[in-house]
């Protein structure tokens, strides 16, 4: 049986992201994954090296991308031996592919790997109509031109009407904004507060490109060098002017600067056993220890839909005895101002760390000054699974510019979910 190694993080390399119809509105999740992949090899000198195995996902997805992952190998510059293969957990897409690249390097089943994600809501699949479907599923098995025309006749003008992926829950029917904004109102999380948090992330962000931080993280993708939607200028009193577009009356607080906009995107993360990465002379970032995954009953509890990492976030202290205060660095993806600001209050909150979370004490307060201190999705953007990908390449550059210490990863996603990690250096 094998025991477990650590796992290098060696750099990470992702394309800007922009919002959707928008710059990359006519990209392919493929063309943006390869670009992504593509800027890693050429960083990495990956071309003329193995890679044990390249993971990656999209959230939304056409059906020709069956095998996303394998098809963007394919048509990349790593060897097309690379085997691959695609995961899918919501927003917490990239961190899970990056999760699973780390395991097998953790287990001795592989050297080195690629994890990634990436996301195009500019080029959503719309399916047809499901009676349609079936019509053109029988046509096609048709043996004759007879049995096609015979089969093709069942279609009716009702089945004209095409299937639009939502940005819903399925179980609920409601968007994960207003999911946001039924949280926000339990946890009295204010508009000012939101509207702080995000700008912040915005000026955070700018500063970091300023610095040049993302210069050897980052490549140009169709003429565009920086992440499309960051506002260097944004402040608290520009996004009071915002109106609400989630939540209903005097209590809707958030707004299309609070919440990240429907964005595109991909990005990708080198990660490797010590010994692979001192044979290749590539110098170790940091360190993936340690992951959480945790899940919420949205549909007939009565818990946030993007509460998970609240939950999450415990076991993983727990296991590794630590507290919420021993790190240097927080990357909590910022899906909605609101729902960050939720997972905070919940920490510091005495009902819920007993009631919830079963401790005596509370979890306690997070230093935002440690808090996405380069910026986060509301800034950058978040195409969906391209996040994680963007959180753990700048959290582990973040801790090899401080030469040591420890970051957590805090991600929530879709369906209920949330997927945590502690980096370390
Ligand atoms: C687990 C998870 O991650 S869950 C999260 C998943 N993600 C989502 O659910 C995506 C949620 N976002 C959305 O659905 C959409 O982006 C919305 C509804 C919030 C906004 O959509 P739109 O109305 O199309 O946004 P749009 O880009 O037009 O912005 C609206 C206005 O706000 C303004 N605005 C947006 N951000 C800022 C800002 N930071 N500062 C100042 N103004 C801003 C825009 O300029 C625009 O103004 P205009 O109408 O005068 O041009």
């Amino acid at each position: 049986m094998a025991t477990a190694r650590r796992v290098a993080i060696l750099g990470g390399n992702r394309i800007p992201f922009a919002r959707s119809g928008g710059p990359f509105a006519r990209a392919s999740n493929q063309d943006m994954l390869t670009a992504a992949l593509d800027g890693l090899v050429a960083r990495f000198g990956l071309s003329d090296k193995t890679v044990d195995e390249f993971v990656a996902g999209a959230v939304l997805k056409h059906s020709r991308d069956f095998n996303l992952a394998r098809e963007t190998v394919l048509g990349s510059k790593l060897d097309p031996r690379t085997p691959a293969h695609d995961v899918q957990m919501a927003c917490a897409t990239g961190l899970e592919a990056i999760v699973s690249v780390a395991n097998k390097i953790a287990l001795g089943q592989i050297e080195v790997g690629i994890g990634g994600g990436v996301d195009s809501a500019s080029d959503a699949p719309i399916a047809v109509n499901d009676d349609f479907r079936r019509v053109l599923l029988k046509a096609n098995h048709a043996k004759s031109t007879g049995a096609k025309i015979k089969a093709l006749a069942g279609a009716r003008p009702q089945h004209v009407v095409p299937e639009i992926p939502q940005n819903s829950e399925p179980r609920t029917g409601l968007s994960m904004g207003e999911h946001a904004a039924k949280t926000a109102l339990d946890w009295e999380i204010t508009r000012e507060a939101q509207d702080e948090l995000a700008a912040r992330s915005h000026h955070r962000l700018a500063a970091a490109y300023d610095r040049g931080f993302f210069d050897d993280l980052l490549t140009s993708f169709q003429g565009v060098a920086k992440d499309q939607n960051l506002r260097p200028g944004s402040s608290v009193e520009k996004l009071a002017k915002l109106q609400p577009v989630f939540g209903k009356g005097e209590g809707a607080t958030m707004t299309a600067g609070n919440s990240t906009p429907l964005t595109d995107g991909a990005s990708t993360v080198l990660l490797a056993s010590e010994e692979w990465a001192k044979a290749n002379n590539v110098p170790v970032l940091a360190y993936l220890s340690d992951i959480a995954p945790a899940a919420v009953d949205h549909v007939s509890g009565d818990e946030g839909l993007l509460m998970a990492p609240a939950y999450a976030v415990p076991k993983l202290l727990d296991r590794n005895k630590l507290q919420l205060g021993d790190f240097d660095f927080y990357e909590i993806h910022e899906a909605f101002a609101s729902q960050v600001l939720s997972t905070l209050k919940a920490w510091e909150d005495p009902d819920f760390c007993k009631n919830r979370l079963g401790r005596d004490k509370v979890l306690g307060e997070i230093d935002t000054a440690k808090l996405n201190v380069n910026g986060s999705s509301l800034a950058a953007g978040h195409p969906f699974a391209a996040t994680g990908g963007r959180i753990v390449a700048t959290l582990a550059k973040l801790l090899a510019e401080k030469g040591k210490g420890k970051g957590l990863i805090s991600i929530c996603a879709a369906g209920g979910q949330g997927l945590t990690a502690v980096v370390e250096r």
